[in-house]
């Protein structure tokens, strides 16, 4: 099988060196281009033997599964230079929310998916939110899905679920970030601990807890009843929390859903 990268940015430069270390392709079996060459030549430089195509045309009749990895508002205009180019046994795959499959299967002939990756799986972790369109055969969709296995969970979502399984698998990673960044700053604030020393602690802290799911040690519910001692402190921590998290999280959810209905009026294929 080849595959095709077009795009190769944060994801679509992820997407390549994941497939190759994690064992799911060769870096001879992927084409990859870019609108500047700069970044295919690091690619390039890390595994010489993928292919860097000159122009998306050749990407095309190199590859038989195609990923979109630009901006959403960028698909528009790679759409109409590939549309020619793309015949029944292709199938292309957006990686961004806002593009469907249903909008994707209008503009090509050809087959199409979405699979909505997360920089977790840079790590060979974390999910990847497929979606299927109509016309993809059964045997392309176990080919991604077991790809996709090599380096991720993947987990089929319905369209009207995309945006808040992607706020939490691909924006997580950035939205926790966040909030680990006002916890650093607050200990040190209260209690003086530099922020260095912070960081430190609550980044091994992560790995920890990320490891406890990993290896299906605890449950959320579970941690939380076994770390709180009765009479001590993370009762009282918990407590605080859930005095103050107030409508955070609900807030959040509603404005990347208002981006995302913002998007779709946008963005046209
Ligand atoms: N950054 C993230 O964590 C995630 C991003 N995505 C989706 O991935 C897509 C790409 O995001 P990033 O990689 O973060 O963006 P990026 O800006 O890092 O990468 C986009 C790349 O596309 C290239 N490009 C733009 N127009 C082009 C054209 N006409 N032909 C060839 N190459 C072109 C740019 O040169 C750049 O290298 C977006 O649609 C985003 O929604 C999805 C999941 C997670
Ligand atoms: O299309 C998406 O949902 C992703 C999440 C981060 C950027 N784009």
């Amino acid at each position: 099988m080849k595959w095709g990268i077009i795009g190769t940015g944060n994801m679509g430069s992820m997407l390549t060196t994941s497939l190759i270390r994690s064992g799911a392709a060769q870096a001879d079996e992927i084409t990859i281009y870019n609108r500047s060459s700069k970044k295919t030549a690091k690619l390039k430089e890390a595994f010489e033997d993928l292919d860097v195509a000159k122009t998306l045309p050749a990407l095309c009749k190199a590859c038989d599964i195609v990923f979109i990895c630009v901006k959403p508002h960028d698909y528009k205009s790679i759409i109409e230079q590939v549309e020619g180019e793309l015949h029944e046994h292709h199938c292309v795959v957006s990686i961004t929310s806002p593009v469907s499959v249903e909008e994707l299967e209008e503009k090509l002939s050809c087959q199409v998916a979405r699979v909505v990756p997360s920089i977790t799986n840079h790590a060979l972790a974390g999910v990847s939110l497929f979606t299927f369109g109509s016309r993809i055969s059964t045997d392309n969709q176990k080919l991604l899905r077991e790809a996709f296995h090599h380096f991720s969970t993947p987990v089929e979502v319905e369209e009207a679920h995309i945006r808040v399984s992607s706020d939490i698998v691909s924006c997580g990673p950035a939205f926790v970030s966040f909030l680990l960044k006002e916890w650093i700053s607050a200990a040190n604030r209260v209690a003086g601990i530099s922020e260095e020393k912070a960081t430190q602690l609550t980044e091994q802290m992560i790995v920890g807890l990320g490891e406890l799911f990993s290896q299906e040690i605890f449950t959320l519910e579970e941690l939380m009843e076994k770390v709180t001692v009765k009479g001590g402190v993370t009762g009282v921590g918990l407590q605080a929390l859930e005095d103050h998290t107030g409508e955070l999280f609900v807030e959040m959810f509603k404005a990347t859903q208002a981006k995302h209905r913002e998007d779709k009026q946008s963005i046209e294929l």
